[in-house]
């Protein structure tokens, strides 16, 4: 489905060789090892990474540090590149995990794939959420959340060394004031759903700030896991207030998403 070419100012990248549908899983892969993700002393993960590479073959090893390292100079090659590198096992995963086929997937602020850890599969999966076609970059977000044009910036800079140049930021700066405003507000209603004792104190408004969002996402083409979590939200505040029918609507709603981003197999669309 996909070749590594060199992409102009960004090293290497992911192309379609074809039409990708979507809801298409594109990879999935095992990790070739785990790793801890946040606040943990820089000396102790370092040690961590050697061991794990002791253990690969020659040729992982090597394949290893053959992946970009946007660290070099700062700190430890194998720190520098598994930082780099490192994908999420899970939202919120305090682990890591290092796939020598998805990390050499770019960013972008509009992305077309999902990745997430799949642990039934014991596998990263990578999922095309809108139709990509054959020659079209696929990209995924390294980013968590909806955050505006500078946050973004920032983010993408101190985490991963590069200014982000995708066709979001590349909006000119009225666009871009409102595509800000949008993201804003999303973040801002997304707090107040998340916010468990809204849901029971004032449902109604809950389920117009998650109508609200949904437009929102729409404006700004976002098709990614926000979409089953918001629908999932959705159905917790129709539960809480006894309202099975609308219940029964978005759980079906959140499957289908969920499918779309994760595959039938994933444990959130079984679940
Ligand atoms: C996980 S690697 C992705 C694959 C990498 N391009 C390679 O050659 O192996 C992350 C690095 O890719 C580059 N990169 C990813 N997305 C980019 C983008 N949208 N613009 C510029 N560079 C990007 C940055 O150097 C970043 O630190």
């Amino acid at each position: 489905m996909y070749e590594v070419r060199t992409m102009g100012g960004k090293g290497l990248g992911l192309v379609a060789t074809c039409n990708i549908p979507k809801g298409a899983r594109i990879i999935s892969e095992t990790a070739i090892f785990e790793m801890p993700r946040n606040s943990i002393n820089p000396t102790t993960v370092h040690k961590w990474i050697l061991k794990c590479l002791e253990k690969l073959d020659d040729e992982k090893r090597k394949a290893f540090y053959d992946l970009h390292n946007a660290h070099g100079g700062e700190v430890e090659t194998a720190l520098g590149i598994a930082r780099t590198n490192a994908l999420p096992l899970g939202s919120n995963a305090t682990e890591g995990g290092l796939f020598l086929g998805a990390s050499r997937i770019n960013h972008s602020c509009c992305h077309n794939a999902q990745n997430t850890w799949n642990a039934n599969l014991n596998q990263l999966t990578i999922h095309a959420f809108k139709d990509i076609k054959e020659g079209e970059e696929i990209c995924i977000s390294y980013l968590d959340g909806s955050e505006d044009y500078q946050t973004r910036q920032r983010d993408l800079q101190a985490r991963f060394c590069f200014s982000c140049t995708c066709d979001l930021c590349s909006l000119s700066p009225s666009k871009r004031q409102r595509s800000d405003k949008r993201l804003n507000e999303i973040t801002r209603l997304d707090e107040i759903i998340g916010d468990g004792m809204s849901i029971v104190t004032t449902p109604i408004a809950c389920l117009y700030h998650a109508r609200r969002v949904l437009e929102l996402l729409k404006e700004e083409q976002i098709e990614d896991a926000r979409i089953p979590r918001l629908y999932y939200d959705a159905f917790q505040i129709a539960i809480a207030n006894g309202d099975e029918a609308r219940a029964k609507v978005f759980t079906e709603r959140a499957y289908a998403t969920r499918v779309i981003l994760e595959g039938e197999d994933s444990p959130e669309a079984v679940d």
